[in-house]
C-alpha cells in the first residue's frame, strides 16, 4: 500500500516523515516541491505513474493568512486549483486522497462545538480558498477524506509556538490576543491520526475534524508556552480590536471531534500535554 505525500517539506509533511519512520512505514514517498508541484498537472501525471500510490496525503497549501489578503490569485491557485489537480489525478489513477483543511472555513460566531455539517462561511481569503478546495475535491473524487484541523504547531516549519519563543528573545514584553478562542494541534498528533486512518483501510469517506482536546485563547496558549519553557516575560492580553491584522480571524472556532474518534477509534491528547512534549523536543 504505497503512500505519496505532497507538500512534503512543510510542517505537516515533516511530521509525517518523522511519524512514518517511527511507525516503520516504509512504502511512502516524500517528493520535493520540484517533483510534486501541485499546480503542474503533467508533473503530477508523471509522479502518479511512477509512484503508483494507493493513497495520496496532500499537505501542500498556501498558509500565509495575512499575505493571502493581498495575494488572492496565488492563494486560490494553490488552495483551490492545486487541490482540484490532485483530485483529478487521484480519480484517473484510482487513488484515495487525504486532504487537510482548516477551522478558518468557519466564521467563528458560534460559541459551541462545530460539527462537520455546520455551515462554513469563511471570513478571510485563506479560509475561503481552502473551502473552495474542499468543494472541488468533493465534486471530482468520491474517495476522499478531508481533515479540518486548527492552530497547528510542531518543532518543524513556522508556527505560533516557535514565533513566541523567538519574539520573547527580541522584545521585553508581548501582547497576544485573548478574545480568539480555539484548539491548538500538535502536528505530530495529526500526522499520527492521518496514518492511523490510512492504515485502517476503513473507507468511511468525507469530512472529519481533528485538533487536540481542550480549548484556549492565543493569549493562554502563549502563557502555557512560556510557563512550560520556564521563560519569564511580561505577557499582555490584548483584544482583537487592538491588534490590527490584514485578515479577519474567527473569534471562536472549536471543532467537534466525535466523528473521527468514533469512526477510527482515535484517542486524542489534551493540548497542554502535547505542547509540553513539543517544547521538550524543541529544547533538546
Ligand atoms: N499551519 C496551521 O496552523 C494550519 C494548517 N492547516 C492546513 O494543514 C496543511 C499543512 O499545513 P502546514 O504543514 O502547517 O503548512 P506549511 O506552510 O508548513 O506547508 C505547506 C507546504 O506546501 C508547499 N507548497 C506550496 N505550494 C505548493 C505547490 N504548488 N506544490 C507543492 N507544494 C507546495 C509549501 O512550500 P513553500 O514553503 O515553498 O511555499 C510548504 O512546504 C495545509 O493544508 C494547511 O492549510 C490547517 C489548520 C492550521
Ligand atoms: C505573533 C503574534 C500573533 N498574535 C495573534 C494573531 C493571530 O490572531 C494569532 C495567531 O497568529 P499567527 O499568525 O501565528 O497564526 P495564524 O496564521 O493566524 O494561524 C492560523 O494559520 C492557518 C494556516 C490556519 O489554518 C489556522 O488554523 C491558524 O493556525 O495570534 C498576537 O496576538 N501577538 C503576536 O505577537
Amino acid at each position: 500500500m504505497r503512500i505519496l505525500v505532497l507538500g512534503a517539506s512543510g510542517q505537516l509533511g515533516s511530521c509525517l516523515k518523522k511519524v512514518s519512520t517511527e511507525k516503520n512505514i516504509t512504502d511512502i514517498a516524500f517528493p520535493s516541491e520540484e517533483l510534486g508541484n501541485i499546480l503542474d498537472e503533467e508533473l503530477l501525471e508523471k509522479l502518479f505513474s511512477s509512484e503508483k500510490p494507493s493513497y495520496v496525503i496532500n499537505c501542500a497549501a498556501y498558509t500565509a493568512v495575512d499575505k493571502a489578503e493581498e495575494d488572492q490569485e496565488t492563494c486560490r491557485k494553490i488552495n483551490r486549483d492545486g487541490a482540484a489537480n490532485i483530485a483529478k489525478a487521484c480519480e484517473k489513477h484510482g487513488v484515495k486522497l487525504v486532504h487537510i483543511s482548516t477551522d478558518f472555513v468557519f466564521k467563528g460566531d458560534v460559541t459551541g462545538l462545530l460539527s462537520e455539517t455546520d455551515k462554513a462561511e469563511p471570513e478571510n481569503i485563506y479560509g475561503l480558498t481552502k473551502l473552495e478546495g474542499e468543494a472541488a475535491i468533493a465534486e471530482i473524487l468520491q474517495e476522499h477524506y478531508i481533515i479540518r484541523t486548527s492552530w497547528l504547531y510542531s518543532e518543524y516549519g513556522n508556527n505560533f509556538v516557535k514565533t513566541m519563543i523567538r519574539l520573547v528573545k527580541e522584545r521585553d514584553q508581548l501582547g497576544v490576543i485573548v478574545d480568539q478562542v480555539g484548539s491548538p494541534t500538535y502536528a505530530i498528533d495529526l500526522a499520527d491520526a492521518i496514518l492511523e486512518i490510512v492504515e485502517s483501510r476503513n473507507e468511511s469517506y468525507g469530512i472529519y475534524h481533528f485538533s487536540n482536546e481542550g480549548v484556549t485563547s492565543w493569549y493562554d496558549f502563549a502563557k502555557a508556552i512560556f510557563d512550560i519553557s520556564g521563560i519569564e516575560t511580561k505577557l499582555n492580553p490584548v483584544k482583537t480590536s487592538e491588534y490590527v491584522t490584514k485578515a479577519i480571524r474567527p473569534a471562536y472556532s472549536v471543532m467537534d471531534k466525535s466523528k473521527i474518534k468514533s469512526t477510527y477509534g482515535i484517542s486524542i491528547p489534551y493540548w497542554r500535554d502535547s505542547l509540553a512534549i513539543c517544547i521538550n523536543r524543541l529544547s533538546i
